[in-house]
């Protein structure tokens, strides 16, 4: 048998093989940054020690739960509440003694991880499970003008895409779905399917209980100005207002006396606000009415359907009849189960009857109410938090049997309100795997081998390999230039900051006379008619390291400047200036004239999805603030938006009449 070369080579023998010396060469000096390691940064740590990268910068926000231990292969039981990145590095490292791993606990979005901070690698890779996230990196690598590879996952599904600045598509431009929302009305009176429910239970009830004492008055609101019945919701607010006795219970330590803080909460949720709703006629004429549910009826056994009230045999009779206890879904059975056992024996996928949900609810219910009492200012919704977990479980159910709705198990709420399609070992494999591939066209700057690729659930073509696209010109991430100050945050104005980045007037060669607007985020700090401001330092505007200011020409024909918000370095002098500006100054691109309409709509090959309306435009119009606002709606100053401010109409659909004075915006 031919013998392997020995010494520190013979690891490397396949991997120098596969992909040639001189990129082989390059990997134990590339410096890599990994963002996430749960399920894709696990298998994708591994894969890239392996392969021979030398420099890796690992970084999770998170500690590992048991939950992760079924395919975040480098952490084990033991390791259970330590640091993610600490423990993955750990673990790793023994794979490759070639390997240096600096582990972070931390968030990407902390301040120091900033433009100066991303510049210093040569590659990133997202092993992320958040838009948020996916988004902020997205946007750091654009201005570091680091090249990175973007992925993610859901069951079978997969999907990876290289980004590299100005020859493709960045991770924003083409709008992300939003997540799906429901009707304030539908949730708070008139559910008719199981996330409603849930929904309720998870982002309604559990606030009101165990949140922050805070008024919903303006979700309401919002519903009136959407022409929701104006009855129902003056009965929505009256029902909240009750919440403050409820919620005061919930922290008075039980005296033993009366009735016990959760019964309180049942009845009222249960029962009076179920008869409140139902007092309003109108709404039940062509929906089935909802049933008040009684707490010591259910408890003794004796809670029966009045037959003279709900004349009707209806769904909610059909359910409380319904008695399932043999499969995982959507069972909910009348009687109670013994032992807290059933038929399909795991805990978690039993269908719970009407009186395990009340005894789950009461005994959740005091579980949290301890909680609050021993110090906890306010629970939210966790979906490994087993007290919220069998709250919600028990509240949705509940709500469920009231209106004649299919119960779910505890399993199946957890995936429901916790968004969670559950996690497929092999797809985060496969996913790592061909993150490498992309990773290594990138880092041989062979833009043409590129490709978006997505793993399908297609028994015949698994995986599909998609050209890439060149960049959406109306981006409002990568299409934007560019730059970095470092400062003094205590010192500089913000009138210095951006007449130093504008430089000179245009006889100069600058674009210092233009008029601009000023923003940070979605902020809005200075415009021509507005310089309030401009006297003000960074620091007291909350203009804060790693953010962007945001420089928006007036007239649109120059793209936004995104200014880059950095410290002085160390070794600064202390009496040196307050201020280190760019050099070269940046220099926007023009902005593509604004065309004359065509008459017809663009081939239907070429047109791009109109981007979503949610991404581009705030709810609310642009609001001036002192720099402490409230946060609208995120927006990003966009072409788009710039041109409604010149009374420009905007069109839904290419399909709507086109008025003759309307320019189409391609
Ligand atoms: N802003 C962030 N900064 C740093 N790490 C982040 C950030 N947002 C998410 N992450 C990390 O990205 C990883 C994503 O991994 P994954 O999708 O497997 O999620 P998980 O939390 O490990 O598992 P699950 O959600 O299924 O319980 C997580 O470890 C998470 O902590
Ligand atoms: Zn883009």
């Amino acid at each position: 048998m031919p013998k392997l070369p020995g010494g520190p080579d013979g690891r490397s023998l396949h991997a120098r093989a596969i992909l040639g010396p001189e990129l082989y060469g390059r990997l134990s000096e590339t410096k890599v940054l990994l963002v996430g390691a749960g399920g894709i940064g696990c298998e994708l740590l591994k894969n890239i020690v392996l392969t021979g990268f030398g420099d890796i910068t690992l970084l999770d926000l998170d500690t590992i739960d048991l939950s992760n231990l079924n395919r975040q292969f480098l952490f084990k039981k033991k390791d259970v509440k330590q640091s993610k990145a600490l423990v993955a590095a750990r673990t790793a490292s023994a794979f490759n003694p070639n390997v240096k791993i600096t582990p972070i606990h931390g968030n990407i979005k902390e301040p120091q991880f900033d433009v100066a901070w991303f510049r210093g690698f040569d590659i990133v890779l997202n092993a992320l499970d958040n838009l948020d996230a996916r988004r902020h990196v997205n946007k750091m690598c654009m201005a570091a003008n680091v090249p990175l590879v973007e992925s993610g996952t859901a069951g079978y599904l997969g999907q990876v895409q290289p980004i590299v600045k100005d020859r493709a598509e960045c991770f924003d431009c083409v709008p992300k779905p939003t997540p799906k929302t429901f009707p304030v009305c539908t949730i708070r009176s008139t559910p008719s399917q199981p996330i409603h429910c849930i929904v309720w239970a998870k982002s309604y009830l559990m606030p009101q209980l165990f949140g922050e004492d805070e008024d919903s008055g303006g979700e309401l609101d919002d519903a009136e100005k959407q022409g929701e019945n104006a009855q129902e919701i003056a009965t929505l607010r009256k029902e909240a207002q009750a919440f403050k006795a409820v919620r005061a219970a919930l922290r008075t330590p039980d005296v033993g006396k009366g009735p016990s803080a959760a019964k309180m909460v049942f009845e009222k949720v249960f029962h009076s606000d179920i008869l409140n709703l139902l007092s309003m006629a109108d709404m039940w004429r062509s929906r089935a009415p909802p049933t008040p549910l009684d707490f010591e009826g259910i408890r003794s056994g004796a809670f029966v359907l009045n037959k003279k009230t709900y004349p009707e045999d209806g769904a909610a009779q059909r359910a409380l009849k319904d008695v399932k206890v043999d499969s995982g879904s959507s069972g909910m059975s009348n009687g109670s189960t013994p032992n807290g056992t059933s038929a399909a024996g795991l805990k978690d996928q039993r269908a719970l009857s009407l009186k395990d949900n009340v005894d789950l609810f009461v005994s959740s219910t005091e579980r949290l109410a301890a909680r609050l009492r021993s110090g906890e200012d306010t629970i939210s919704f966790d979906k490994d938090d087993d007290d919220a977990l069998d709250f919600v479980t028990a509240a949705s159910n509940l709500r469920s049997i009231a209106y004649g709705i299919p119960g779910k198990s505890r399993w199946e709420v957890k995936e429901m309100a916790g968004n969670i399609i559950p996690a497929i070992a092999t797809t985060n494999a496969i996913i790592a795997g061909l993150i490498v591939l992309q990773a290594f066209h990138l880092l041989r700057k062979s833009y043409n081998a590129l490709r978006n690729v997505h793993v399908q659930f297609k028994p015949t073509m698994p995986l599909s390999a998609i050209n890439m696209t060149p960049p959406n010109q109306n981006c409002g991430v990568c299409r934007d230039t560019y730059t970095e100050v470092l400062c003094d945050l205590a010192r500089v104005t913000l009138r210095e900051v951006v007449e130093g980045v504008l430089g000179d007037g245009e006889d100069a060669g600058g674009l210092g006379e233009r008029d601009v607007s000023v923003y940070e985020h979605t902020r809005m700090l200075s415009d021509p008619d507005w310089d309030d401001n401009l006297e003000r330092t960074l620091e007291s505007l909350n203009v804060t390291r790693g953010k962007f200011l945001s420089i928006v020409d007036d007239e649109g024909e120059f793209a936004t400047i995104q200014v880059a918000i950095g410290v002085l370095p160390p070794n600064h002098p202390a009496d040196g200036s307050a201020l280190i500006l760019p050099s070269p100054l940046p220099t926007p691109p023009p902005r593509k004239p604004k065309k004359a309409m065509p008459s017809t709509p663009p081939p239907t090959g070429t047109k791009r999805a109109a981007p979503d309306d949610d991404e581009l435009e705030p709810a609310a119009k642009r609001q001036k603030t002192n720099g402490i606002a409230p946060v609208p709606p995120p927006f990003t100053p966009s072409k788009k938006r710039r041109l409604e401010d010149d009374g420009l109409i905007m069109l839904e659909t290419l399909d709507e009449p086109l008025e003759d004075d309307v320019i189409l915006v391609d």
